[in-house]
């Protein structure tokens, strides 16, 4: 699919009543679900050669979110996680420091300090993560104080029971109201594929919040059943290169979500390259949220240098 601004007779027109924005979504083309498995089960078959699998392993790293999002967490785990962050094996400063950390609102100060200067950022969730179910303005609160307490980036998720009840519009002023407490802090809008029941669903969803105004697009919270997968990232890589062909704007996709292998996160590296493109293979634009495959690219890592695994102690348990 590719449009031109002119011919979603600009973006105003599209969101400027609950009907446009209806017609607008309702007028996507349909996902032709076999076929979109199959392109990502295709591309999933691609191998990374091994001069570029150390390049790959290093560039999935630098993309990582590493979270903890527990009921459980405390500012010493938050710490610890942070110091992983930014010094991933401290006997090996080559290896390139994660993108963020994200956590919980509560513990934004206790990750803004331990990661001062580290040019680590810090994520947090937010908007009554992960179900989403509050008033607007406990949402917004709670945006306000992750920001006020210094996130770099807001993660927050979109009201599944308006979008599936079709009260779009109220989900696309929601997630403008967000975009704009978040003030420099940049906006994931957390779509939860795994809660929208079908492909043209995870579209329409895409392109909303996109036109709301969000900075990335991510899959899932990691807590349902069904969250990051090739297809659902694949579609919604799509999605963002179709909307910069037809607004100039680009948008970030953020896969998250049960992503634990080097081999999964390659997956990922290869249909960002075949499907968005190159422009998006930075982790100013693609991103992968997951809270334990970093030992697994670090271990991988040391055996595509040295030949052999590291023992079990070479990497923390998470
Ligand atoms: O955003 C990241 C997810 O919550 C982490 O999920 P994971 O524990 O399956 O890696």
């Amino acid at each position: 699919m590719s449009s031109t601004a002119s011919e979603l007779g600009g973006l105003e027109a599209v969101t400027a009543s609950d009907a446009a924005l209806r017609r607008f979504l309702n007028g996507l083309p349909g996902v032709d679900a076999v076929g979109l498995q199959a392109r990502a089960a295709g591309l999933g078959t691609r191998s990374v050669k091994t001069t570029a699998k150390a390049y790959a392993i290093d560039l999935a790293i630098s993309m990582i979110d590493l979270t903890t999002l527990e009921g459980a967490d405390t500012p010493g785990k938050v710490r610890a996680l942070c110091a992983k962050g930014v010094a991933p094996d401290p006997t090996d400063r080559s290896v390139p420091r994660v993108a963020a950390i994200c956590v919980y609102p509560d513990l934004v100060a206790t990750a803004r300090e331990a990661l001062a200067g580290s040019g680590v950022a810090v994520a947090s969730v937010a908007t009554a993560f992960p179900s989403g179910r509050a008033a607007r303005a406990v949402k917004l609160a709670d945006v306000r104080a992750a920001v006020a307490a210094g996130a770099d980036e807001v993660d927050m998720v979109i009201d599944r029971g308006a979008f599936l009840s079709g009260r779009v519009m109220e989900v696309f002023e929601e997630i403008a109201e967000v975009r704009a407490a978040c003030g420099a802090a940049h906006l994931k809008v957390i779509l939860e594929n795994g809660e929208l029941g079908t492909f043209d669903a995870i579209r329409r969803a895409s392109w909303l919040a996109m036109l709301a105004g969000a900075d990335f697009i991510k899959t899932s919270t990691g807590k349902v059943a069904v969250n990051a997968t090739p297809a659902n990232t694949l579609l919604m890589l799509e999605a963002v290169r179709d909307f910069r062909a037809a607004t100039g704007r680009q948008v970030g996709v953020k896969p998250a979500g049960g992503i634990r292998t080097t081999k999964d996160a390659l997956k990922y590296l290869v249909l960002v390259n075949e499907t968005a493109g190159e422009d998006w293979l930075d982790p100013a634009w693609f991103r992968l949220g997951a809270s334990s495959l970093l030992n697994d690219l670090l271990m991988q890592r040391q055996k595509l240098a040295t030949g052999r695994y590291s023992g079990p102690d070479y990497v923390t348990v998470d």
